[in-house]
C-alpha cells in the first residue's frame, strides 16, 4: 500500500516543480491538455454517430434530411481529427518552455546542494556523495527531459480515458467502470514496480554504480590514459568494470524478478474482466438493445479505456523522472535546505540553461567597495582548536592555539600527515572545529561569509581551470575579476609575464588544449597563475593570503625566490606558508612546527614557534629537520643556501 501511496507522492511534487519552474506555461499546457482531451472523446462520438446514420442517408438518398445528418456528423469527426494535432503541436511547443525551464529549475537545486553549505563536510560523506552522483547521473540520462515532456501527453492520454469512459457508460456504467477500473489497476501497479527498480538504481546500487562509472571513465578518459598504458591496466580494468557492474545490478535484476507477479496477476484481471465486458455488449447488440450507433461508439470507447493502462517508455520516462526529484528534494532536506527553492527561476529566459543563479538563503554578497591598492591585513585567532574528520574517530588537531598578528608572515611545518592543510581549511571555514573557536578579525570562517572572503588560499591541489587566462587569475579578485590592471600586477608579483607574453590571445587563451586557440601550460607555469589569483585575492579584499604548498613542482631554487618574493609583495599582509623545504619558508617573520605535543594525544598541536634564528638557536626539531635537508641536498651537490625538498 505504501508503494501506491508514495507514487501519488511523487507525481504531487512533480506538479509542484512544475508550477515552481513555469507556472503560467503549465496552466497553458493544462488548458491544452484538456482541449485535446476533448477532440478525442468528440472524435469518437462524431464517428460512432456518422456510422449510424449511414444506413438511413445511403437509403433516403442525396439531399435527405437523413443524408445532411450524416453530412455534419462527417464534418464534425473531420473536424475532430484535424483539430487534435494542432492542438498536440502547440502543446508541445508549450512543454518544450516548460521543460527548459523545469531543468533550470532541477540544474540550480542540485548546484545548491553542492555549494550552498559552504563546509565541505557534507561533499565528504560516502552516502550523500553517492546519492548527489546518482542524480546527477539521472539527470544526464535522456528520459529525465522525456519525462518532463511526456507528461502532457500523459495527462492528454488519461483526460481522453475520462472522456471514453463516460461515453462507455452511457451503455453501461458498472461494466464501463469495471473495464477503466482494470487498466488503472495495471497502471499502478506497474508505476511502483517500475519507480522499485528507479529506486533501486539510484540508492541501493549507487556506491557500486559509482565505482562502475569511475573504472570506465579511467579507461575512457585523457587523466589515466598514460598510467593505464605503461602499466597494462586495460584488461584488468575491463574485467573490474564489468564485475563492478554485474554486482550493482543484481540487486535490481532480483527485485525486478521479484516484484513481477503483481503485474501477471494484474494483466490476467484485465483480460478477464476486458472479455466479459465485450461479451456483455455483444449480447446487448444481438438482442438489439445497442442501436448500430451505439454499438460503434461504445467499442471505440471501450477500447479507449486503455488510456487509464500503462502508457509505455512515455510512463517509464516520467517514473524515472519523479524517483530522481524525489530524491533530490530528500538529499536537499538532509542537507538543510528546503525541499523546493523558494524563488522560481520563471522570469529568466528558458535558454541557454546557465549555472546556478543566487540560491534563496545564501545571501548575495553585495559588492563592498574595495580599497584600490589593499585591504588591511586580518588578524588571525586560533583557541584550543580540536577537529577530527568525520570519517575518522581520532581527531586531527587537538587543542591547538595560535594568535597571528596582523601583517605577520608565518610559516607552518610539519612532517607528513601532520595536519598543516586541515589547519589551513579549518582556517577557511571548511570545516567548522569540534571544540575551540577560530576567528578572523573577530568573524568565525565556519559561520560569516564575509570573514570567508578575508582568507585567500592557494592549495596543493589547486584548480586548473580550463577558462581564460583572465578568469584563472580573477576568480581570487571577487569583485575586481575584470580589472586588467589589478590581474596584471597580481601575475607580475607571481613572476608570470613572460607567460602572458607567450600566449597568442593574452589573457583571453584559455587554459586548455581541448579547445580550439587553447593552450596547456607546464605544471610551473600552472603554479604561477595560481599564486597569481592568490595575490589578485589581496585586491578583492582579502586579509589573509595562504599558500598550502603550491608550489611544489617548482625547482627548490625557483620555489625559495618565488615565496621571498611574494613575501616581499605581501609585506604587511598576513600570510601563511606552507611548505616541506624549510630553505623556503625561512625569510618568513615566524615559523610554527606542529606535530604531535604528548603522547597521550593523537591530535596536532603547535611543537615549536619563533623566527628562523630563534629556532635554530633552540635546537630542537625545527633546527635537526632544517639541519637534515641542508645536509641531504649538499650531498647531491647542489648550492649549500638552498635547502633539499623533503
Ligand atoms: N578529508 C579527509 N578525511 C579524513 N582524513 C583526512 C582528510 N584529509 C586529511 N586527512 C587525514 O588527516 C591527517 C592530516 O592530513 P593533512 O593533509 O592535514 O596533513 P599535512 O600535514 O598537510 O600533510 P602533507 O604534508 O602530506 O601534505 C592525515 O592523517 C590525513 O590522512
Amino acid at each position: 500500500m505504501h508503494r501506491y501511496t508514495e507514487s501519488a507522492r511523487r507525481y504531487a511534487l512533480h506538479a509542484r516543480l512544475l508550477w515552481r519552474a513555469a507556472p503560467v506555461h503549465s496552466v497553458l499546457n493544462v488548458v491544452l491538455v484538456v482541449a485535446s482531451a476533448a477532440t478525442v472523446t468528440f472524435g469518437i462520438v462524431a464517428t460512432g454517430r456518422l456510422i449510424g446514420t449511414l444506413p438511413a442517408a445511403v437509403k433516403a438518398g442525396v439531399g435527405s434530411p437523413a443524408a445532411d445528418r450524416a453530412w455534419w456528423w462527417l464534418a464534425a469527426a473531420v473536424a475532430a481529427y484535424v483539430t487534435g494535432p494542432l492542438i498536440h503541436a502547440a502543446e508541445n511547443a508549450v512543454a518544450q518552455v516548460v521543460s527548459a525551464r523545469y531543468l533550470r529549475l532541477v540544474f540550480d537545486m542540485v548546484a545548491e546542494v553542492g555549494t550552498a553549505p559552504y563546509g565541505i563536510t557534507h561533499l565528504e560523506d560516502p552516502e550523500v556523495a553517492g546519492r548527489l552522483d546518482a542524480v546527477k547521473r539521472a539527470m544526464r540520462d535522456w528520459t529525465f527531459v522525456t519525462g518532463v515532456e511526456q507528461t502532457w501527453n500523459l495527462l492528454a492520454t488519461r483526460l481522453s480515458g475520462v472522456g471514453a469512459l463516460v461515453v462507455a457508460a452511457n451503455w453501461n456504467w458498472w461494466a464501463a467502470l469495471l473495464a477503466a477500473g482494470s487498466y488503472a489497476l495495471m497502471a499502478k501497479v506497474l508505476v511502483a514496480w517500475l519507480a522499485t527498480i528507479f529506486d533501486d538504481l539510484l540508492e541501493a546500487t549507487g556506491n557500486q554504480r559509482r565505482q562502475a562509472s569511475y573504472v570506465r571513465d579511467l579507461m575512457t578518459g585523457a587523466p589515466a590514459a598514460k598510467e593505464l598504458r605503461l602499466f597494462g591496466l586495460a584488461d584488468w580494468l575491463v574485467h573490474r568494470y564489468s564485475t563492478a557492474w554485474r554486482d550493482a545490478m543484481t540487486v535490481v535484476w532480483r527485485n525486478r524478478h521479484r516484484n513481477l507477479w503483481p503485474i501477471l496477476l494484474a494483466s490476467a484481471i484485465t483480460l478477464v474482466v476486458n472479455a466479459g465486458v465485450f461479451a456483455l455488449l455483444a449480447r446487448d447488440a444481438s438482442a438489439g438493445t445497442v442501436s448500430l450507433a451505439s454499438l460503434v461508439t461504445v467499442v471505440q470507447a471501450l477500447l479507449a479505456l486503455e488510456a487509464f493502462g500503462p502508457l509505455g517508455d512515455n510512463q517509464s520516462a516520467l517514473g524515472r523522472n519523479t524517483s530522481t526529484a524525489t530524491m533530490l528534494v530528500a538529499l536537499r532536506r538532509r542537507l538543510g535546505l528546503p525541499g523546493l527553492p523558494a524563488r522560481s527561476p520563471a522570469a529568466e529566459p528558458a535558454e541557454p540553461v546557465e549555472p546556478a543563479e543566487p540560491v534563496e538563503h545564501v545571501e548575495p554578497v553585495e559588492p563592498e567597495p574595495v580599497p584600490a591598492a589593499r585591504s588591511a591585513a586580518a588578524v588571525i585567532e586560533l583557541r584550543e582548536v580540536t577537529f577530527h574528520y568525520p570519517s575518522r574517530t581520532e581527531p586531527t588537531i587537538e587543542r591547538l592555539s595560535l594568535h597571528i598578528p596582523a601583517g605577520q608572515s608565518v610559516a607552518i611545518v610539519g612532517i607528513n600527515g601532520a595536519g598543516k592543510s586541515t589547519l589551513i581549511k579549518l582556517l577557511c571555514g571548511l570545516y567548522p572545529p569540534d571544540a575551540g573557536i577560530i576567528r578572523i578579525d573577530g568573524g568565525d570562517p565556519s559561520a560569516d561569509e564575509a570573514t570567508r572572503n578575508r582568507v585567500a588560499v592557494i592549495f596543493q591541489d589547486f584548480v586548473r581551470y580550463h577558462l581564460p587566462l583572465r578568469d584563472n587569475v580573477g576568480f581570487g579578485a571577487h569583485t575586481r575579476h575584470d580589472d586588467d590592471a589589478v590581474l596584471a600586477k597580481a601575475l607580475d608579483d607571481a613572476g608570470g609575464t613572460s607567460l602572458l607574453d607567450r600566449l597568442e590571445r593574452g589573457w583571453d587563451t584559455v587554459l586548455s588544449s581541448e579547445y580550439a586557440e587553447g593552450t596547456d601550460l607546464s605544471g610551473g607555469q600552472w603554479q604561477r597563475v595560481a599564486l597569481a589569483r592568490a595575490l589578485a585575492a589581496v585586491a578583492g579584499g582579502a586579509g589573509v593570503l595562504v599558500l598550502d604548498e603550491p608550489t611544489a613542482a617548482l625547482d627548490v631554487r625557483a620555489e625559495a625566490a618565488l615565496f621571498d618574493r611574494f613575501l616581499e609583495v605581501t609585506r604587511g599582509m598576513t600570510t601563511l606558508l606552507v611548505s616541506h623545504r624549510l630553505s623556503s619558508v625561512r625569510h618568513a617573520d615566524r615559523i610554527v612546527v606542529i606535530g604531535s605535543t604528548d603522547p597521550t594525544r593523537t591530535g596536532t598541536g603547535i611543537v615549536e614557534d619563533g623566527s628562523h634564528e630563534e629556532l635554530m638557536a633552540a635546537g630542537g626539531a625545527y633546527a635537526r629537520m632544517f639541519s637534515l635537508q641542508a645536509a641531504r641536498f649538499a650531498a647531491a651537490g647542489a648550492s649549500e643556501t638552498a635547502v633539499d625538498p623533503r
